[in-house]
């Protein structure tokens, strides 16, 4: 799915214009304040710009003045920091919201689900309560959450930030499993989630793009302080860790 975005929101200091190519992973990066999480809100429909356009795959998510498509029917998802289940409902039962409201009978969203958290590598955990998930679980089954709803636009902000340390590198695995072919746009502040996860990063300061290409390249040749400093003592030369290599096979530490 093809995005086409140009926004200006003038109480969040925002004014951007960009693309997300079918199947493209594009990482957005920046520091505290930057306009990263007013971008995916954007998107979403959690807020909405002064001005701008944007389109998925040729459908007007919002075209101001004028029109503006609310949430639920973007077909986008965003996964936060926090997992957020329903702390009432089962995992499997998480998993299933989203199929379910889409208008799937309870047994094909049931089976959705089991699809799902197979692939999260958490079919164990169906039958639990959130409550009784490690926050590393929550991430996983949340993950699961997010596909099994099928978005046309996946977007992820700071999907790893509330995790322990050592629950990282399998969390970027997963991810790095399930985004491949997605259409994404991953906020992070983490140089090797975006080797690892990003075809493209967009740099932004102040609410505007400072900088944008191949994460590698990008990466190999910062123009800008913001990503020399992020950027600073990365080795780029290593082969990739990821097995069968990230996009564009980005050598990655630790993943
Ligand atoms: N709820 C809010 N109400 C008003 N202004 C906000 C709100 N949230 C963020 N802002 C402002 O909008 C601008 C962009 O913030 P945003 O949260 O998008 O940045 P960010 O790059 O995601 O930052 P961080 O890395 O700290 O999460 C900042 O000037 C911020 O102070």
């Amino acid at each position: 799915m093809t995005l086409e975005l140009a926004a200006v929101m003038r109480r969040r200091g925002l004014d951007v214009s960009f693309t997300v190519s079918p199947g493209e992973t594009v990482a957005l990066l920046g520091s505290n304040g930057a306009g990263k999480s007013t971008v995916v809100e954007l998107c979403a429909g959690l807020l909405r710009p002064d001005s701008g356009r944007a389109t998925l795959d040729g459908q007007v998510l919002f075209d101001l003045p004028g029109t503006f498509l609310p949430p639920h029917a973007r077909r986008t998802v965003l996964l936060a920091q926090e997992p957020l289940l329903f702390p009432h409902l089962s995992v499997r039962d998480n998993v299933a919201f989203g199929p379910r409201s889409a208008g799937e009978s309870r047994a094909a969203s049931r089976l959705l689900a089991d699809e799902w958290l197979a692939a999260a590598e958490v079919s164990e955990l169906a039958d639990r309560r959130p409550a009784m998930l490690s926050g590393g679980q929550a991430q996983r089954v949340a993950v699961a959450r997010a596909l099994a709803a099928s978005p046309r636009l996946l977007l992820l902000d700071e999907p790893m930030t509330a995790l322990d340390v050592a629950a990282v590198p399998a969390q970027r695995r997963l991810l790095h499993r399930v985004l491949l072919n997605r259409s994404v746009i991953l906020v992070t502040h983490d140089p090797l989630d975006a080797l690892a996860l990003a075809d493209r990063v967009i740099v932004l300061q102040g609410g505007r793009i400072i900088e944008e290409g191949p994460t590698r390249a990008v990466f190999a040749h910062p123009q800008t302080e913001f990503t020399r400093a992020l950027t600073f003592g990365l080795d780029l030369s290593a082969g990739p860790a990821v097995p069968g290599g990230g996009p564009g096979s980005a050598p990655i530490i630790g993943v």
